[in-house]
């Protein structure tokens, strides 16, 4: 099955399908992200909508349950799907996705996925993912996560597997919801995590009303959902007031803008920018109230992104392109508010990147950890007294919430105070907003399955007068 790959352009696979194929094979072997290349992919094949929905289902379907087709496919093969080729996988994790989660028809699930066999893997992979794929056809889909299920060696392993999540990730969501007295959503949390979002916008404050006939979000006052329209066309049309954003990742920008009243004059700092969705939000609010915004983006593309999303604002907005961790001692008490929206593991948006869980490894995590660390203390470094640090991530890892928060205000020697970032983002979205049941914390934890938004988390620090 390794050895000579033998490309037959000729004979016809449903580009839909070839298209899914070729973007889950660059996830795979060169680490793309399906987010990214898709769209390309869709539009350099020429595909129509319902082609387009196809594939984009085909390959985030797939990417989301790899673990457990993985399972399938291994008991299918009798083999550990390590010692399949790369290549020769992908397709079988494609045919199984088609099979179990679509209910394409098994022979047509089957007979496309040869052919991709034959074009993009070698002569004897043709017979094998024949007969892999027969083998799956032979059990319906509950007997397979019977089967699955069975195989597992303990619970963790078993809820793991069938949600398709890594075992490390699953604990870590455990011990998130737990510290709010939630533990018995995790099942609901990872089911939501493989469903695809609504695409979500957001219309820049005070720049461009909502338009009338939008769904409007349930939390966010600017945010609303799409009418499954291309969103690209509408953000064009908008001249980039309208932005596609995470609900969740408006409503954490908001509470840093609207914890407190906005003086005229004040200096904001967005520190980690790029590529600058929130940087927007910030603008348009400070256009509004007289502020002014820098923001600082670490990695010169994504500092170029922040440029041309605060492009649609009309205020100027610096972009610097300093390491974060620097900031606080080269601009000390320089800004009044500043946010702080850290790099992360991402365990918070799993639902929008289908291959993201399968990237991060348990050892990213203090890495990351060290790193938000030096980040909030710069950014506390940087506020004035009597200012104002948001610091989010879009991960629930408590490793990347709370306790990088504990420690900076541990560090801080009673300079800098939690205040409570739950009261601000109800101000915003209403009392509707359910953040769990432990009362005795300040910070604030928003998740897909309770909010229908990434899991954002916000804390918000006051820095003493
Ligand atoms: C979570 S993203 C920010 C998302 C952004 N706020 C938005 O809403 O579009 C974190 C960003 O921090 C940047 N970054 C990483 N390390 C940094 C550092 N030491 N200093 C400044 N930026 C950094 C990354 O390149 C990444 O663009």
């Amino acid at each position: 099955m390794n050895g000579e790959t033998r490309r037959r352009p000729d004979e016809r696979i449903q580009p839909a399908r070839v298209v899914a194929f070729e973007v889950m094979s660059s996830v795979s072997t060169e680490d793309a992200y399906a987010n990214l290349l898709l769209p390309g992919a869709i539009t350099a094949a020429g595909l129509d909508r319902a082609d387009a929905a196809l594939a984009t289902e085909l390959c985030y379907g797939t990417l989301r349950m790899r673990g457990y087709y993985d399972r399938v496919i291994s008991i299918a093969a009798n083999r550990a799907v390590e010692s399949i080729d790369p290549t020769v996988l992908d397709i079988l994790r494609l045919g199984a996705h088609q099979i179990l989660g679509m209910r394409v028809a098994d022979h047509a699930a089957v007979n496309e996925s040869v052919a991709l066999a034959r074009r993009y893997a070698s002569r004897s992979a043709v017979g094998f993912t024949n007969g892999v794929l027969r083998g799956i056809t032979r059990r319906s889909p509950d007997e397979w996560l019977r089967d699955v299920s069975a195989a597992a060696q303990d619970v963790d392993e078993r809820r793991a597997v069938l949600a398709s999540h890594p075992e490390w990730v699953v604990r870590a969501f455990r011990r998130a919801l737990a510290a709010e007295g939630r533990e018995g959503e995790l099942d609901d949390l990872l089911e939501a995590d493989n469903r695809a979002p609504a695409v979500n916008f957001a219309a820049l404050p005070g720049l461009v009303p909502l338009p009338t006939d939008a769904t409007r979000n349930r939390f966010s006052p600017v945010g609303f959902t799409g009418d499954g329209g291309d969103p690209e066309r509408a953000v064009t049309a908008s001249g980039g007031r309208i932005r596609v954003q995470d609900e969740g990742s408006q409503l954490v920008a908001l509470a840093l803008t609207r914890a407190r009243p906005i003086a005229s004059g004040e200096q904001w700092l967005d520190m980690c920018a790029g590529p600058g969705g929130k940087t927007a939000i910030l603008a348009a609010e400070a256009l509004a109230s007289g502020a002014a915004v820098t923001a600082n983006e670490l990695v010169p593309a994504r500092a170029e992104l922040v440029r041309r999303a605060v492009a649609a604002v009309p205020l100027d907005v610096p972009v610097t392109e300093s390491d974060g961790t620097t900031i606080g001692a080269a601009s000390p008490a320089r800004f009044d508010r500043v946010l702080l929206d850290a790099p992360c593991t991402g365990l918070g948006a799993l639902r929008r990147r289908p291959e993201a869980r399968w990237r991060k490894e348990p050892r990213d995590v203090p890495e990351l950890a060290d790193l938000q660390a030096r980040l909030l203390d710069s950014a506390i470094a940087a506020t004035k007294p009597g200012g104002l640090v948001a610091y989010v991530t879009c991960s629930p890892h408590l490793a990347e919430t709370r306790a990088v928060v504990a420690t900076a205000v541990r560090r801080s020697g009673g300079r800098v105070t939690e205040i409570d970032a739950g009261a601000v983002l109800r101000d915003i979205a209403g009392d509707g907003l359910d953040l769990g049941g432990d009362d005795s914390r300040s910070s604030a934890q928003l998740w897909p399955h309770r909010h229908a938004t990434d899991a954002m988390f916000l804390a918000l620090l006051a820095v003493e007068a």
